[in-house]
């Protein structure tokens, strides 16, 4: 299981992390134009996060594996996404859609890197929804890391 090629991301990086696992979470999209998917529903989402920098922490890791995944899935395994106060009800742009999901997963996994002395960079979430629907988030160069 979890073992496959991603579409790899560019960058200007010497060292490239990468990190699999799953959560299974429920959602619903609420929006009618959403049609089945504004029913509450489940999925196990399996995520793909890929980290880079140049720099090693004082292990010599560019960031610990464990981390990464005890970051996002102790947060949304078995959990009702649209409870977590990353997502709004009101507001499409925080909808729990794949697409957002995986910005979201991003920024927190950014947000943690952010705190540690080496600052790697998340540059590419690959997070499959369904056996058949993926998406990929790779945040703008200027947002995370130099252009
Ligand atoms: N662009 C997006 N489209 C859809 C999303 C989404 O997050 N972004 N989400 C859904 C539903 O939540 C649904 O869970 C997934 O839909 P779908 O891939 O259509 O699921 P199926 O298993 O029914 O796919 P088949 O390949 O037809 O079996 C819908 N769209
Ligand atoms: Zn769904």
């Amino acid at each position: 299981m979890l073992q496959q090629m991603y579409p790899s991301v560019t960058h200007p990086f010497q060292f490239e992390l990468n990190k699999d696992f799953h959560f299974a979470a429920a959602h619903y999209i609420p929006a009618e134009a959403a049609g089945q998917c504004s029913q509450m529903h489940g999925h196990t989402y399996f995520a793909n996060i890929t980290i880079a920098g140049n720099e090693l922490d004082e292990v010599g890791f560019l960031v610990n594996f464990s981390l990464i995944k005890k970051l996002i899935h102790d947060r949304f395994d078995h959990t009702l996404l649209n409870n977590d106060s990353k997502f709004d009800q009101d507001d499409s742009a925080r909808f729990p859609t794949s697409e957002i999901i995986a910005k979201t997963i991003c920024n927190l996994v950014q947000e943690h890197l952010d705190t540690t002395l080496n600052r790697p960079v998340c540059i590419q979430v690959f997070l499959r929804e369904t056996p058949t629907s993926y998406v990929i988030y790779r945040p703008k160069a200027g947002e995370s890391y130099g252009s």
